[in-house]
């Protein structure tokens, strides 16, 4: 079952002051919305609420009928800076969510060795995080976030650090696992090609709000031409 997430007149901030101001926001179930704007805008601090790591200055978020009161493993995280354990390896990293899902030993196992052979990382199952390269960590971050079934992925820039080969095939990547996923995603990025690669929608953030939001037509086709859009991502920004 997909989630669909409402953000009800959310504001957010800390205690030096707003960041968001009463933000209205559907992200329909099963959709991959990208939110992008300037640094500063609120983009981490949107999906750290998201993921009720966060309380609410005012209005509140849903997930589903449900506000979020607190962090959940239907809602998974996938940061930049690999959010891995580091004293534990690449399988038992991966195992985790499974582990929180009450699954058996040896299911847990098989489960994660599957989504590890999915994100290319078959033979380094018994690795340490830092033995690993960047790309390959944060391979292993999203085998971690899909492996354990959740209803949406929250995604934090999650390529943010990678060199641009690297990038372009962790978003190849990306691109292929979302095809058998019905999670919902929200994935904050820098880079507007990345946001029109991967979403159905792309949210501009500014001003201590929502700027815009752009349908993308046809969405995750790589052969698209998004000239036109881009040019009003780039005018909103
Ligand atoms: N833990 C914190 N405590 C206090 N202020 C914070 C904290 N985290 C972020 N802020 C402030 O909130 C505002 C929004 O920050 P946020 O990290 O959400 O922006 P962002 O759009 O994700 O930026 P970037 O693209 O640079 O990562 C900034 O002014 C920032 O200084």
């Amino acid at each position: 079952m997909t989630l669909g997430i409402t953000l009800d007149s959310l504001s957010l901030g800390y205690a030096r002051g707003p960041v968001l101001r009463e933000v209205d926001l559907t992200v329909r179930p099963g959709e991959v919305l990208v939110i992008v704007g300037a640094s500063g805008s609120g983009k981490s601090t949107l999906l750290r609420a998201l993921a009720g790591l966060l309380t609410p200055h005012g209005g509140r978020v849903l997930a589903g009928d449900e506000e979020v009161t607190g962090t959940s493993r239907e809602r998974a995280m996938v940061f930049q800076d690999d959010g891995l354990l580091p004293w534990r390896t690449v399988r038992r990293n991966v195992e985790l969510p499974l582990r929180i899902r009450g699954l058996p030993r040896g299911e847990r196992r098989t489960v994660a060795e599957e989504w590890l052979a999915r994100v290319g990382l078959e033979g380094h199952e018994d690795r340490l995080p830092r033995e690993l390269s960047g790309g390959m960590r944060q391979r292993v971050q999203l085998a971690r976030a899909l492996a354990g079934a959740p209803r949406a992925v929250l995604m934090d820039e999650p390529f943010g650090a990678l060199d641009a080969q690297t990038r372009a095939g962790m978003q190849a990547l990306l691109l292929d696992v979302l095809r058998d996923t019905r999670a919902t995603i929200v994935f904050v990025t820098h880079d507007v090609d990345e946001a029109l690669l991967l979403a159905d929608r792309v949210v501009v953030l500014g001003s201590g709000g929502v700027r815009t939001t752009i349908e993308v037509p046809g969405p995750r086709d790589p052969a698209a031409d998004r000239a036109e859009l881009r040019a009003k991502i780039l005018k909103e920004l």
